[in-house]
């Protein structure tokens, strides 16, 4: 069973066209769920609606039992970490996570026991009489995580808490966040628009688009089963194919595009029944030089000329040009393509994922 839900949720910001309609999202108890998607699409929003701090107009917000959607703020006992730290700088590190228990009226040697305890588990033991602005950025970021923490939140809300830091300490501070998620159990709710982060650290990502979730999956699922074309477009499949129809035969599916028949196999990037369009990573595609001999199906080759070839370390780039459009390719060789070369772009059956176009 959920531990929170979001049941047709309908948000508007002064009165215009809704951000959120009938929106809808379950969230099971232990889980980090990470929302994702382009600028605009709601993340915060949703996040906002969650915390508190925004009211639906109308549809339900159910937490462990109980309807919250009219509970307020401070009566919701949830932790928050946002992107600007938000410590107070006239405080020590050690009054700035007592802050919230003291709120809450707990008492001298509890405030100590609990403040250091949790000054523990974010390596910070030594900190606790430092002021915030002695402090580095990965370093504040934890405070505001042990304050979040302190009150033994029902739930943890991270809106882009690692945007404020460079690189190295991102990836440093993400699988901080991970281990003490885990290790505390903690329900959390985690906004980026940072596509590696959420997927590193999440048990499950929704891949927002314009307000809806086009997909709520495990990271290595969407990673590699998208349903729609927004979703492929957004985690890196740059190469489509849009079919004319399609029918199931033994195996797999024949999907025919302007009098060629390509053949996609069973698997469960294939197991949509309305999809009508093909994904394929750079890295799925083959190219070989034209009447090279190859293994594949002979309608899942199109041919065409290598436009532009990039160097990308491992391997080499191409955009090749074909009467079906432009597709990219990244493929590791010895002696690459050069510019203008006819080549045969090869699509293997087990590499294809056929994709919903909604929004596309
Ligand atoms: N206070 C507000 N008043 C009016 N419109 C708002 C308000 N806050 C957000 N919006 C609009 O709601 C939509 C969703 O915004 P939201 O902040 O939820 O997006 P987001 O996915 O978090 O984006 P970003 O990644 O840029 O933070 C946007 O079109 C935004 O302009």
């Amino acid at each position: 069973m959920a531990l929170l839900t979001l049941k047709d949720v309908t948000v508007t910001y002064n009165q215009k066209t809704p951000i959120l309609e009938q929106f809808n999202l379950d969230i099971a108890k232990g889980e980090l769920v990470s929302l994702l998607g382009p600028s605009g699409c709601g993340k915060t929003t949703t996040l906002r609606l969650i915390a508190g701090f925004l009211e639906a107009k109308s549809g339900q917000f159910l937490f462990d039992g109980s309807d919250y959607t009219k509970v307020p703020v401070n009566k919701r006992n949830f932790g928050f970490v946002f992107q600007s730290y938000a410590l107070f700088p006239h405080m020590t590190v050690f009054d700035n996570v007592a802050f919230g228990l003291k709120l809450r009226k707990v008492t001298g040697t509890d405030v100590k026991k609990r403040v250091q305890d949790m000054l523990d588990i974010v390596n910070l033991n030594d900190f606790g009489e430092r002021f915030p602005a002695e402090l580095s950025g990965g370093q504040r970021q934890r405070v505001a995580i042990a304050r979040a923490l302190v009150i033994q939140p029902d739930l943890l809300l991270f809106d882009e808490p690692l945007s404020n830091l460079d690189a190295n300490l991102r990836v440093n501070m993400r699988v901080e966040i991970r281990r003490i998620q885990q290790e505390l159990g903690i329900t959390t709710v985690y906004v980026s628009h940072d596509q590696e982060e959420c997927f590193s650290i999440s048990d499950k990502v929704a891949i927002m688009n314009k307000g809806d979730i086009e997909q709520l999956a495990d990271p290595a699922t969407i990673f590699r089963y998208p349903t729609t074309e927004f979703v492929a477009r957004f985690i890196g499949f740059s190469n489509f194919l849009h079919f004319d129809s399609r029918k199931k035969v033994t195996g797999g599916h024949e999907l025919s595009l302007a009098g060629q028949t390509f053949f996609a196999g069973d698997h469960p990037g294939t197991s949509n029944e309305t999809a009508l369009a093909a994904a394929i990573r750079p890295d799925d595609l083959a190219v070989v030089h034209r009447g090279a001999p190859h293994s594949m199906p002979a309608g899942n080759v199109i041919p065409g000329t290598v436009r532009v070839r990039t160097f990308l370390g491992r391997s080499f780039q191409y955009v090749v040009d074909t009467a079906h459009g432009s597709f990219t390719v990244n493929q590791e060789m010895e002696q690459p393509f050069e510019a203008g070369t006819d080549v045969d772009l090869l699509f293997a059956p087990e590499r294809m994922v056929l994709v919903d176009q909604k929004e596309a």
